[in-house]
């Protein structure tokens, strides 16, 4: 079942695009609305210019006036203030003086600050030039205003002033926009000669270094691509995604309208991306992309482990105790984990074996949480590590040794760089707000769970977080193959009777 994406007043967020109007619809203000209908947001908009043009060009421009600009900014401020502001094309210096205005205004006075994705069109992806010397000039104004910047390789030389004739001199443009004020540079290599037969998009913040490739479409058209990119990453934003989830989202979104560009020319706008062929793949340390772009961040190398003899591993205790595990065991419980933090290995050793073996006599799938080499060598059937376990991890010794492995996944990049090293199964968490673990994101909430769970449908995949009793069928219909819990158990006046319940739940 999918749930509804939307804020707690039970509404869609709110983002506003400030864009040209195209009259072919495939690009600006047309491309926007598209795109954040399928993407479940709701998408104000403030006209920026009126163009007349088809997929083979502009053949005309009325910007519209400061004054009509600003009037409609101050209409949409007053009654519905948006979460992302997207901006598209700003025909003249004015608008982007305007603009620039407004939002500094907006950053600076409005309770919840909006965020602002700024794709600069200065020459449109058929080939129109619609850059003005003049607005070069007010340009920083707004690159200041500016969270994420989306510029093709043309719109990044221009900006930057640096040729991209290399990685080196691709991230040098990035640095050179994140000096001028913009606070993360989102390079779409859609067009970029170091990559001809791969779409590969660059981000930064200047903190961190994503790079995302999928194979290059030989579509017939790419008229609207960059709008459409943007207005998506607004979208996801909008819905509180994170970034690194949001670049993804967009990516996917682009990349299957790409592939049924229509009859006439246009992207076509397909919905919200659930199929996996279409979502690109994360690179990393450890990959050939990832090492031309030097890729710091440490990841481990992609290695097959051991499957799990079912994708529906059912209800999973995670608790901290042998006696627990024991006693759930006794109750027919058939996966669980044994999950003791912050000792040293020493003093949880025998703890870990105990477990084990009582997890071998039950014939259950008895995973370790953290202590790896434990499990490896008492020989559990699994073990279980978080994202930052995955740095220190020697994950060649756990698959060599047959263990089972499962990961924990905060989000949409994370499930799917999880999935590229292809665990036994993946945990998506957390969905409601537990006190078991200080977790540092907020909760996931049911809508992304099952587009998680829909985007991944064919994995043995694990809830966890919060899962109570009444919230577990709900959980469950989100398409799942198990509810990890601890209070719910733990915590129950009646254990065995919580147990039957949960039981009851996901054999449904
Ligand atoms: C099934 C399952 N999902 C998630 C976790 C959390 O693992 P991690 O992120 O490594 O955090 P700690 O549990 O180690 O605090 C889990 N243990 N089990
Ligand atoms: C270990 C862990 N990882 C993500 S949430 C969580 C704790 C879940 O506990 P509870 O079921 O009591 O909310
Ligand atoms: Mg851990």
């Amino acid at each position: 079942m999918k749930f509804k994406l939307e804020t707690a007043e039970g509404l869609r967020p709110q983002i506003w695009t400030i864009a040209g109007s195209d009259s072919c619809a495939g690009a600006g203000l047309q491309a926007d609305l598209l795109t954040a209908h399928d993407l479940e947001v709701e998408c104000a908009t403030a006209v920026t210019a009126i163009t007349a043009q088809n997929i083979k060009g502009v053949t005309a421009i009325q910007p519209s006036s400061p004054e009509l600009l600003a009037a409609q900014l101050d209409a949409l401020a007053a009654t519905n203030p948006a979460k992302v502001i997207k901006i598209g094309m700003l025909g003249s210096a004015e608008l982007v003086r305007v603009v620039a205005d407004k939002i500094a205004t907006y950053k600076a006075t409005w309770a919840e600050p909006p965020l602002v994705v700024c794709d600069p069109v200065l020459v449109a992806s058929s080939g129109a030039n619609l850059a003005l010397d003049d607005l070069m000039q007010a340009l920083p104004a707004l690159l200041a205003q500016t969270d994420v910047l989306t510029p093709n390789a043309s719109e990044l030389a221009t900006l930057s002033g640096v040729a991209l004739n290399s990685v080196a001199e691709l991230k040098q443009a990035c640095a050179a926009l994140l000096k001028q004020g913009v606070k993360a540079v989102w390079a779409k290599g859609g067009h970029l000669a170091l990559t001809p037969k791969i779409a590969l998009d660059y981000f930064t913040d200047g903190q961190r270094e994503i790079v995302l490739s999928s194979a290059m479409i030989d579509a017939p058209h790419t008229h609207g691509t960059g709008c459409t990119l943007a207005s998506a990453l607004a979208s996801a934003l909008a819905h509180d995604f994170f970034m690194e989830d949001a670049l993804v989202i967009a990516k996917a979104y682009v990349y299957q309208g790409l592939k049924q560009v229509t009859g006439r020319g246009n992207l076509a706008h397909l919905g919200w991306p659930t199929e996996r062929v279409n979502f690109p793949r994360v690179e990393s340390a450890q990959t050939e992309l990832g090492k031309q772009f030097g890729l710091g961040e440490s990841w481990p190398e992609a290695v097959p482990f051991a499957r799990c003899d079912t994708n529906k591993l059912g209800v999973y205790p995670v608790v901290d105790s042998v006696e627990w595990i024991e006693r759930l065991l006794n109750m027919g419980i058939k996966t669980i984990q044994l999950r003791i933090k912050d000792k040293t290995d020493a003093e949880v050793e025998a703890d870990v074996k105990r477990a084990i073996d009582l997890g071998h006599q039950h014939q259950a799938r008895l995973f370790i949480n953290d202590y790896w080499q434990l499990a490896v060598k008492h020989g559990a059937y699994g073990v279980h590590l978080g994202q930052e376990d995955l740095e220190v991890a020697d994950l060649q010794k756990i698959a060599a040794a047959g263990l089972r492995l499962g990961i924990s996944t905060h989000g949409y990049f994370e499930l799917l760089r999880a999935s590229q090293l292809q665990p036994s199964y993946i945990a998506l968490g957390h969905i409601f707000p537990t006190t078991t673990k200080d977790m540092p994101s907020k909760p996931q909430g049911l809508a992304k769970l099952s587009r998680y769970a829909q985007l991944m449908q064919d994995y043995p995949l694990v809830a966890i977080g919060g899962i109570d009793l009444p919230r577990a069928k709900q959980v469950w219909q989100c398409g799942v193959g198990s509810v990890a819990v601890v209070r719910a158990i733990t915590e129950a006046a009646d254990p065995v009777a919580a147990v039957a319940e949960l039981e009851a739940i996901v054999s449904q």
